[in-house]
């Protein structure tokens, strides 16, 4: 949904720091690399050890460069096939870090067996949304689409980890887990309904 609603505006945020940067000769991939790094440090680092305020403020920090390697290569006219695939590639462990920074945290010293549960599950289910989407396009299908995309995953668990580390109950990330784990498996749901519409409808085409 904000991949929808607030591209446009993030684009134009960012643009001045995608053109600063082509301009001092950084590249997109090195972006999306370092980007990615970024992400994976701050939540492996910063979240195991409870530090969900500063560590949510780390992985914005540097999760934002995955809007801004795609602002620079296609200002750079550069965006193709490599990027698209690195770009998709990295999205994946930076996922996996933010979720699993918190799993680690509530399985042991933030001792909610069942925050770490949920966030295991947005873990996997957040795994297997994009997955279809790949597969999809791998058999000449398109899926980007759902309720629960990547910005929207990561916009509900960053917020509201940030607040639980400024002294929100944990009880109200295990609840946004709950429903982000829910709107991911509805959006497995509308992804796979989607291609098989369109798998239907290639059938029904051919003679
Ligand atoms: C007091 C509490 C403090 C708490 C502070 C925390 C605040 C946190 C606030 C916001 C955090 C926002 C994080 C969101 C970052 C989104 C970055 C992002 O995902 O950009 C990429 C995305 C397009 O994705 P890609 O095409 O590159 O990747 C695709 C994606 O991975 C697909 O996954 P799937 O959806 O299928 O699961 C893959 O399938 C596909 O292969 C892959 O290519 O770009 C966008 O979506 C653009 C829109 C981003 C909208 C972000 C909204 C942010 C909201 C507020 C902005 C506030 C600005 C503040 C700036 C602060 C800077 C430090
Ligand atoms: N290193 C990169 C990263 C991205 N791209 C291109 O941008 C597209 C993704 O754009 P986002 O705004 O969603 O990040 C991706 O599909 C590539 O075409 C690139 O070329 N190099
Ligand atoms: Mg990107
Ligand atoms: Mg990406």
């Amino acid at each position: 949904m904000l991949n929808k609603y607030a591209r446009a505006a993030v684009t134009t945020l960012f643009s001045p720091l995608a053109r600063l940067l082509l301009r001092l000769g950084v590249g997109p991939d090195a972006v999306t690399i370092v980007g990615t790094l970024g992400v994976c440090l701050s939540a492996l680092l910063l979240y195991p050890r409870g530090e969900l305020f500063w560590g949510t403020i780390a992985v914005t920090v540097f999760v934002f460069s995955d809007t801004l390697d795609g602002i620079m290569a296609r200002a750079q006219g550069r965006s193709g096939p490599w990027g698209a695939f690195l770009d998709s590639c990295l999205d994946r462990f930076g996922d996996a870090a933010v979720f699993g920074g918190l799993v680690v945290w509530f399985a042991r010293g933030g001792d909610s067996e069942l925050t770490a549960g949920l966030a295991l599950l947005c873990l996997v289910l957040g795994g297997i949304v994009p997955y279809i989407r790949a597969k999809a396009e791998g058999v000449g299908m398109t899926a980007a689409v759902g309720i629960a995309e990547r910005s929207d995953r990561l916009v509900a668990v960053l917020v509201t980890t940030g607040f639980v580390g400024l002294g929100l109950p944990t009880e109200v990330l295990t609840v946004v887990l709950a429903l982000l784990a829910l709107a991911s498996a509805v959006t497995i749901g509308q992804r796979m309904a989607t291609v098989r519409r369109q798998v239907l409808a290639a059938a029904a085409d051919r003679p």
